[in-house]
């Protein structure tokens, strides 16, 4: 998969099918909530296995019973990649 930047154009077009995401700072990023803190840990640890098998690692910050993932790309000069629309998609899957 291409880790390339992408450019505006073709990031909004990947987040009108990702309800949530925002283009942030170069960064793809979105907020679940959880009934609880223990919900959002599992939810990030079973986020680190998608990261872990992709070889691509979102950030991810729990605050009580909130998850962020962000993703960017490092070899893309920390911009927005297809490596980063996948992972976002992938946690959609997951976590929706
Ligand atoms: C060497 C290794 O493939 C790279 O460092 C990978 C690992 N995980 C990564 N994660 C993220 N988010 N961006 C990267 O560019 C990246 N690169």
């Amino acid at each position: 998969m291409s880790d390339q930047p992408l450019t505006e154009a073709e990031i909004e077009l990947a987040l009108s099918e990702l309800p949530g995401w925002s283009h942030v700072d170069d960064r793809l990023e979105r907020t679940w909530s959880f009934g609880g803190h223990l919900q959002a840990l599992a939810a990030a640890t079973a986020i680190g296995l998608l990261n872990e098998q992709r070889n691509h690692h979102s950030d991810l910050a729990v605050n009580y019973d909130k998850l962020t993932v962000a993703t960017t790309t490092h070899s893309a000069g920390h911009k927005v990649s297809a490596k980063d629309i996948d992972l976002a998609t992938a946690v959609s899957l997951l976590l929706d």
